[in-house]
């Protein structure tokens, strides 16, 4: 018996990193997933049994002896499903060792922490059982498009098919979705993976990745929208790589130095995501509202973009894309943590093919990577292979 699991990523409208220290964030699904396929072996109890993890983009493989685990993570032999529990600092350090035994290679180190929360929601929900796990994404990792979000989610969803929490048709054929209270769980189990990649996650990733559609979230509550105006976004991919951790951390010391300043970004930000949704979800019944609802989002994107500045996570290649959208009368942010990574640029219901073509061409020219996304669609998904 075989379970695969998809979770798909994200892209933030408005609020990324202020969704952090409490403000309102804007957030919608894309039709790009990671997914997770889980197989346990029929007889599986000696302790030479492996748990297997199997990057298949990146060509990695790696497995733990459950004897190695069980000697290495003895606090968690008992598997806690149904109560999602922080890793411990001490639990983090054995896994980072278990981890460390296996030789990543340097130029993709950055993997090391998708590992971590493997092994952590592995041994959590499914204790010592053996089992393989492959993995394999259409998103671009560390790029702003919540790939750690969409890992963590995948991954928990794979796990607690088969555990006692969950209880589920395992006759189904096709892909499923959990019931409400299935993906409450699963989304508790991804905040915890999210704080092993993200350090101090906001929590708004994994929701979106979980629940699917366009997401208001603010200090873990969230608000399901109903877009009433086109939302085209073409989505611009620097290819500078970055890290969300770092970035986090970035903006959480500066407003340490600077608390006052910072709190009226934030609040300033909270005022743009309220607004942005009230805009959204308005109806429009003419094309001509849809062009002033494009306008007044476009500027509070740009009123956005100006507080992540502020922030102190745009980058050289970000401003790049700003300058260029520009010339073409298109207004851009950056979406997820900054620091590189991808840029949102609205592109109106009335601009012609040619102008979207145009602009393409210019921001590949540049060895940036284009993609036009469909927004707003399913979370989590599950599909059982019982041939398997
Ligand atoms: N498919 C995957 N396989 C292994 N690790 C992954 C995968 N997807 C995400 N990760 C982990 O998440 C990290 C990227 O997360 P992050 O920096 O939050 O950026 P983002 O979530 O925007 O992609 C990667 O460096 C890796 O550790
Ligand atoms: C910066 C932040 O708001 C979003 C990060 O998204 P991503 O990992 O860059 O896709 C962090 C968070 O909400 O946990
Ligand atoms: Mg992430």
């Amino acid at each position: 018996m075989a379970v695969r699991a998809r979770a798909p990523g994200k892209i933030i409208l408005s609020g990324e990193h202020a969704v952090v220290h409490g403000s309102t964030a804007v957030a919608a699904s894309i039709d790009l997933c990671t997914q997770v396929s889980l197989r346990f072996p029929i007889d599986s109890e000696s302790d030479d049994s492996l748990i297997k993890l199997q990057l298949k983009d990146m060509a990695l493989e790696f497995s733990w002896p459950v004897g190695r685990l069980k000697k290495m993570l003895p606090e968690l032999g008992i598997p806690q499903s149904s109560t999602p529990t922080p890793c411990s600092p001490e639990t983090l350090k054995s896994i980072a060792a278990l981890v460390g035994e296996h030789n990543i290679p340097e130029a993709k180190s950055g993997l090391a922490a998708g590992v971590l929360a493997f092994l952590y929601l592995y041994t959590s929900i499914q204790g010592y059982k053996p089992a393989t796990a492959v993995v394999t994404s259409d998103l671009p990792l560390g790029a702003g498009l919540g790939s750690s979000a969409a890992l963590c989610v995948s991954l928990s969803a794979a796990l607690l098919a088969f555990s006692d929490s969950v209880s589920l048709d395992f006759s189904h054929q096709g892909w499923l979705t959990f019931g409400e209270s299935e993906l409450e769980l699963v989304n508790k189990w991804a905040f915890e993976g999210e704080k092993i990649l993200h350090g101090k996650p906001s929590g708004l990733d994994n929701t979106v990745s979980t629940f699917g559609n366009i997401i208001m979230f603010k200090s873990g509550n969230l608000t399901l929208l109903k877009s009433r105006m086109p939302l085209r976004m073409l989505i611009t991919n620097t290819k500078v790589g970055r890290n969300t951790k770092a970035l986090v951390a970035g903006v959480s010391e500066r407003t340490f130095r600077h608390p006052d300043a910072m709190a009226a970004v934030f609040s300033a930000v909270d005022s743009i995501s309220k607004e942005l949704s009230t805009i959204i979800q308005s109806h429009a019944p003419d094309d001509l509202s849809i062009t002033e609802k494009e306008k007044k989002l476009e500027e509070l994107m740009e009123m956005n973009q100006g507080l992540l500045q502020c922030m102190g996570v745009t980058h050289a290649s970000i401003e790049t894309v700003l300058q260029t959208t520009l010339k073409y009368k298109l207004t851009s942010k950056l979406t997820g943590a900054g620091g590189g990574g991808c840029v949102l640029t609205l592109l109106p219901a009335l601009l012609s093919g040619t102008v979207v073509d145009e602009v393409i061409a210019e921001l590949e020219s540049c060895g940036f990577q284009c993609l036009i996304a469909e927004i707003g669609g399913k979370g989590l998904q599950i599909c059982f292979d019982a041939s398997s």
